[in-house]
């Protein structure tokens, strides 16, 4: 790495000081998803590209991780590498077929215990995912400091659900079947993923990672019981791993479990500086929830940006207004944004929470000093 070129210096480092629970001039927003369908570019992208493709050509995932920095300038304050969760699965031998208008479709997913014998053992994930270290690293230099870059994967309950469903599901009860019928499979299986989970990350920061977040998309489809048997433990591993190898403050780590309200307190204690939160939080039960422990991440709901103009900048105003502007708090969705959100309603949720953001920051400063003259007087 030594010969490796130096990254430009980062100019907006917001996401990272909200992260470490530093004071922020205002609140820094992001969105799930931001790179993606609901962009007529990545759309054109796409008619040309499959999408695995642009995931494997670092010139491609760089492209499409800069399509929202560019459009949105100056409104987004950090970036989410191009990739997708499901990188994991194909590095451990899994054919994974992304098709256009249904879903990611694995051909040939676990069906019994016994299958697991296909799955590469010891995987290297500088040989099987060195394609997203690359445009990492050429992301990193094509952002040009303007603001973070963060990696990601998903969670092992997640990914075990979708090699085991073969793709999306309403009711995950083959993936469920697995952890009721053979738990003791189901945790090597857990144990397996999580190994090639912490690699990964680890990989992603030594490619220029800033941030990292763990998606467990699928979590609240496990009651609180098999939540801490079958998720909570492999993601307190993976931040306590990667935190290991790299050193405790190196990169600050994200969790967002979706739908596992039940889980904020354990979540706000297993080492993750920053939980992302669904919309089925409160920012009032949120914040006593989790006590100062965590920065909190969300919460829009994504069907609000259909809502019309009114109900976004409402629903924003009470979103940044109760998490607070300067500290602990990182703006974003409660989940991904959907592919048929209008450019436009995204412009104005980014807007309205800068706008809010600065106003609510200004109000906490002019209360700071009222009670500092208080204390003086
Ligand atoms: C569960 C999950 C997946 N992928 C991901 C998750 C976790 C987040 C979540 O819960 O939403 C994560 C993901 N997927 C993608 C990113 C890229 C970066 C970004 O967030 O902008 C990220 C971070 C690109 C993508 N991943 C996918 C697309 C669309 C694919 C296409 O162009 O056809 C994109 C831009 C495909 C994908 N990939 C997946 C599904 C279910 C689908 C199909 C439905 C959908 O689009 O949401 C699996």
């Amino acid at each position: 790495m030594s010969d490796a070129k130096p990254f430009p210096p980062l100019k907006n480092d917001l996401i990272l000081r909200a992260a470490r629970g530093e004071k922020t001039e205002r609140a820094p927003v992001w969105v799930m998803r931001q790179a993606g369908r609901y962009l007529p570019e990545f759309r054109a992208e796409r008619v040309e590209n499959d999408f695995f493709k642009i995931c494997r050509t670092p010139e491609l995932a760089t492209k499409v991780t800069l399509q929202p920095i560019d459009r949105y300038d100056g409104l987004l304050d950090a970036s989410i590498i191009f990739s997708d969760i499901l990188v994991i699965p194909q590095a451990m031998g899994m054919d994974v077929q992304m098709v256009p208008g249904k879903g990611p479709h694995f051909p040939e997913p676990l069906v019994v215990p016994a299958d697991m014998a296909k799955l590469k053992k010891d995987v290297d994930v500088n040989q099987e995912l060195q394609y997203v270290f690359d445009a990492i690293t050429m992301t990193r230099h094509a952002l040009n400091g303007r603001v973070p870059l963060i990696g990601f994967v998903g969670a092992p309950w997640t990914l075990m659900a979708y090699m085991i469903e073969g793709g999306g599901s309403k009711t995950l009860s083959k993936a469920k079947e697995w952890i009721f019928k053979h738990p003791k499979v189901s945790h090597e299986l857990l144990g397996r993923i999580t190994d090639v989970c912490v690699d990964f990350l680890i990989g992603q920061v030594r490619a220029g990672a800033q941030m990292l977040q763990v998606f467990e998309s699928w979590g609240g489809e496990l009651g609180p019981h098999d939540f801490e048997l079958f998720s909570l433990p492999y993601l307190a591993q993976i931040v306590s791993r990667v935190k290991a190898a790299l050193g405790e403050d190196a990169v600050p780590m994200t969790v967002f479990a979706k739908g596992s309200w039940y889980a904020l307190d354990k979540l706000s204690e297993i080492g993750y500086e920053t939980v992302s939160l669904d919309w089925t939080h409160t920012p009032e039960s949120a914040k006593a929830t989790t006590k100062g422990r965590v920065t909190l991440q969300g919460n829009m709901d994504p069907n609000m940006l259909y809502g019309g103009d009114e109900a976004i900048v409402a629903t924003v105003e009470r979103m940044v207004r109760g998490f607070g502007s300067t500290g602990r708090y990182i703006a974003n969705l409660g989940h991904g944004i959907l592919p048929t959100v209008p450019v436009e309603a995204m412009e104005l949720f980014l807007k309205t929470v800068h706008r809010v953001g600065l106003e609510v920051a200004a109000e906490e400063k002019k209360a700071e000093v009222a009670s500092d003259i208080k204390v003086l007087g």
